[in-house]
């Protein structure tokens, strides 16, 4: 009982700054209450020779699931709750049916409509408070559509266009039934969530999004390029829900420090791009760790084959919540596609008069191939606008402070790799400019997708060369909307030397592979890189036939991008989709081999990068 009153008094204050003083107490009492308590790595093996206990009573009557308090050693806190599978169960019934979805096996466009009043649905109070703290207080289609599913604890794979809320869609549902269960069983010690994202900006993103929607709920984001300790400490204190790159993850569990056995809900946030910067293998492995009795759930753009095996192997008879389907429209509704013609040495310099045309004075994200014309580039834009670079080679704490300050408005023009492409919600981006081609259609609908996100309008302007309209079609084709051409710029005398060296690219090919080969021409063959082939194809077919041959052109050579193979498409019938290899956004030729692909920046561990 002490235990039990001190604890609610803690976490009704400040678990963390109390927690020293309850510390003493705490392994005192937890030392004798659980004196054959496994150790992590115990735990780890399934040896949990405490389990026969209750899940929520000691010998003693004491609610042992209380874990959350900081500064525990980690003999003292092992979970005493019974093994995974309980949470879905519990409370599909708690949760008001509205009617929606029911049990269809495939919900499609149609589960969009009005949104549902949040404070209504039955969820937990705490959360209906944050969110209407952060302005939200009607369900989004896509969250409407997986919330009824998501609380019966079906298993489900997940589509919809940039920006429409996917991250809320399955982080409502999750962090209710956790607060729930919480509620009844006191704290565990070990995560009942995780999320796998394939970068780290997007791991910190969907963490702050769980942090900020469930405050009583201990988050934690595991990522590369930070202090391993600081996570294994905050592990060790006890944690609700662990997001994360697969590479840190993996080292964690190594170490015995994360104990994936109570995991009762698993997600793979923008799933196939894990495939395409090298973590399937690393996914895999998370997944095998995973108690057999769990939800999972799985957000995808392209459903490549890879994903479909992982569906087959590690999901149970899931619902696809597809509402993006075959609807030509791939974008978010409020973008306005612009195009415009520019050779390689001006194009530059008409970056500037583009974003006081169409920036409308707020933010604008300047999307490069590589990470030496990212910092070209921004080195001369800095000459006449506040702005700064993102790319992989920039250390992982520099990164977190251009994206803050990014976000916090101290300055107003990002240039970035593809790093930024996926996933990143940064409030008020009204334009985002494609400084060349993207590889592919994919990467062209997640770069625009930065903008225009919750509802709001935006622009995206492609910069192309005079020979590269074949491929501005294609975009057009595959994207389902119209590019507004833009009058060219004339380029003053002299201003392009601001700029000397970067982007200058001709040739190369941005479609291609259809038929395994050919493409569509023009772009990229990547100037200031060894080997050749880079930018290979974009090929992939499409997604549509099937995949097969010759994707992914770029003939051999380190620095061949998507040098991967083929069998990468149909599925959801979207754009291709990613290789598993090659190179993307680098400059650099020593990242063409399987796993390195796209590299790093928000992979993890440094082992790739963009
Ligand atoms: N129901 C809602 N009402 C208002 N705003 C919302 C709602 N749901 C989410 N948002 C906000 O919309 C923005 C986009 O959400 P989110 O990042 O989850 O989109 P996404 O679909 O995952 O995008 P992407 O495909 O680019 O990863 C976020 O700022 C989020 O806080």
């Amino acid at each position: 009982m002490i235990s039990t009153v001190l604890r609610r008094s803690i976490l009704g204050t400040s678990r963390r700054t109390l927690a020293a003083s309850v510390t003493s107490i705490n392994a005192a009492l937890f030392h004798n209450l659980a004196p054959a308590a496994a150790t992590v790595s115990d735990l780890a093996n399934g040896a949990t020779n405490v389990k026969s206990l209750p899940s929520n009573s000691s010998p003693f009557g004491v609610k042992v699931r209380d874990f959350h308090v900081k500064s525990v050693p980690s003999e003292f806190r092992s979970s005493i709750v019974s093994s995974a599978g309980f949470a879905a169960q519990e409370y599909a019934p708690s949760y008001e049916n509205d009617g929606g979805i029911g049990d269809s096996e495939s919900v499609g466009s149609s589960g969009g409509g009005d949104g549902l009043a949040i404070a209504d649905l039955g969820i937990s109070p705490e959360i209906v408070k944050a969110l209407k703290g952060r302005g939200i207080e009607k369900l989004f289609p896509i969250q409407k559509a997986v919330l009824e599913p998501a609380m019966e604890g079906r298993d489900m794979i997940g589509r919809a266009r940039t920006g429409t809320g996917k991250t809320l869609a399955f982080g409502i549902p999750i962090i209710d039934k956790i607060i729930k269960f919480n509620a009844k069983h006191g704290r565990g010690k070990n995560p009942q969530c995780l999320v796998l994202a394939p970068t780290r900006e997007l791991a910190r993103q969907v963490e702050k999004e769980f942090r900020e929607s469930a405050p009583s709920l201990d988050t934690i984001c595991l990522y590369g390029g930070t202090p391993i300790g600081q996570q294994m400490r905050e592990l060790n204190y006890g944690i609700d829900v662990a997001v994360g790159t697969p590479g840190r993850i993996i080292d964690l569990m190594k170490r015995g420090a994360l104990n994936l056995s109570e995991v009762q809900f698993v997600v793979l946030d923008e799933a196939d791009q894990m495939l395409q910067v090298g973590f399937a293998e690393d996914v895999e492995i998370i997944l095998q760790k995973l108690p057999a009795k769990r939800q999972s759930m799985m957000f995808s753009a392209t459903m490549p084959s890879w994903i479909r095996s992982l569906t087959k192997k590690y999901l149970n008879n899931p619902l696809t919540i597809d509402l993006v389907g075959d609807s030509d429209q791939k974008l978010a509704d409020g973008i306005t596609m612009y195009s415009i013609a520019a050779d390689s040495y001006g194009r530059a310099s008409i970056i500037g008069p583009l974003v006081k045309e169409h920036g409308k004075g707020g933010k604008c994200i300047v999307f490069t191939q590589t990470k030496r014309d990212a910092d070209r580039l921004a080195f001369g834009l800095a000459k006449s606008y506040k702005c700064e670079a993102l790319h992989g080679d920039i250390s992982q704490a520099q990164r977190e402070r251009t994206l803050a300050g990014f976000r916090d408005g101290n300055f107003s023009i990002l240039v970035a790799t593809d790093v930024a492409a996926r996933g990143l919600d940064v409030p008020n981006v009204d334009l985002v400019i494609h400084y060349e081609l993207p590889n592919n259609t994919e990467t062209f609908v997640h770069r625009t997708g930065r903008t225009g996100r919750a509802g709001k309008k935006g622009s995206a302007i492609l910069i192309h060369g005079q020979d590269q309209t074949r491929a501005v079609k294609m975009i057009e084709k595959e994207v389902g909307s119209r590019f507004n051409e833009l009058p060219s710029i004339a380029v003053e005398r002299g201003s392009a030397s601001m700029f000397e060296g970067v982007g200058a690219r001709s040739g190369g090919s941005f479609g291609g592979g259809r038929s395994g080969g050919g493409g569509y021409g023009s772009y990229g063959s990547s100037s200031g890189r060894s080997g050749g082939g880079s930018y290979g194809g974009y090929g992939g077919s499409s997604g549509r036939s099937g995949g097969g041959g010759g994707s992914y052109g770029g003939s051999g050579g380190s620095s061949s991008r998507y040098s991967g193979g083929s069998d990468r498409s149909s599925g959801f019938g979207s754009f291709g989709s990613g290789g598993s290899s090659g190179g993307f956004g680098s400059d650099r030729s020593s990242q063409s081999s399987g796993r390195s692909s796209f590299g790093g920046f928000g992979s993890n561990d440094g082992k790739r990068s963009y």
